[in-house]
């Protein structure tokens, strides 16, 4: 398992914003993480990333725990945060080189080559970020979180703001990431879900309302509509 989350909570003052969540995520599976504005997916991602300590609960990634061993941990993790923080007066090379250098990487300029094809961004690779799209500057923010090759990739709404084209493609780079890592991507989008993901967990005011196989909720929930079943447990 490369991801067991065990009783975790985040409390902001009195807010509970993250309550009691347990939960497991295996390699080669891509874990739709779902939630109306507000649930704590995005505060759960920054506990699972390290960026934010937990209030209570443990997090063992890779078989390591996030308390003892987290920069062992990051070298073998992605993260595309909601809204990537990006050096925009970098060359998108100069800033993937940057990044390589920070995880000590070899063989570093066919690395950054290796993933800008990976991403697509072949056609924009000699612009500096700030002249890009939203689209390509998302793709630029998938490139750093990949291009160490990490065991568990954790994106937090990797296709928002993206036009249909680019959506397909970058769905399409996702599911092939998931076939060898462990993926968490948080969403609002339930084409999304459908399209990439193999197993679903809904969050709701802090507190996991589903998880289970996207089959299985639709099953249980007896119908075929994500979006139905969305509605109907976090209403
Ligand atoms: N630093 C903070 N200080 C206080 N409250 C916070 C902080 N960060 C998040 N919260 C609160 O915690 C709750 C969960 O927020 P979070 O950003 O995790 O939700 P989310 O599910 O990612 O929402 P969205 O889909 O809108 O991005 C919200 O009520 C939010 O206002």
């Amino acid at each position: 398992m490369s991801i067991k989350v065990k009783g975790l909570s985040k409390h902001f003052g009195f807010q509970k914003a993250v309550d009691d969540i347990s939960f497991e995520a295996k390699p080669g599976k891509i874990l739709g993480f779902l939630g109306p504005n507000g649930a704590g997916k995005s505060t759960t991602m920054k506990m699972l990333t390290g960026y934010l300590a937990a209030t209570s609960g443990s997090i063992e990634i890779c078989n390591m725990d996030i308390l003892t061993d987290g920069l062992a941990i990051k070298k073998q993790m992605g993260y595309l945060p909601e809204n990537t923080p990006l050096y925009n007066d970098m060359y998108i090379r100069e800033f993937l080189s940057f990044v390589g250098q920070t995880y000590q990487l070899e063989n570093l300029e066919h690395k950054v080559e290796d993933v800008i094809k990976q991403v697509g961004l072949g056609p924009e690779q000699h612009k500096k970020i700030n002249m890009l799209s939203k689209g390509y500057k998302q793709r630029v923010g998938l490139a750093q979180a990949i291009i160490h090759n990490p065991q568990v990739l954790i994106l937090d709404e990797p296709t928002s703001g993206l036009d249909p084209n680019q959506l397909a493609d970058i769905r399409t780079l996702i599911k092939n990431l998931g076939k060898d890592k462990t993926v968490i991507l948080s969403t609002h989008i339930m084409q999304e879900v459908e399209a990439i993901c193999d197993e679903v967990i809904i969050i709701n005011k802090g507190k996991i309302v589903a998880n289970a196989t996207i089959e299985d909720l639709k099953a249980q929930n007896r119908t075929d509509s994500l979006e139905d079943i969305f509605r109907k447990l976090t209403n």
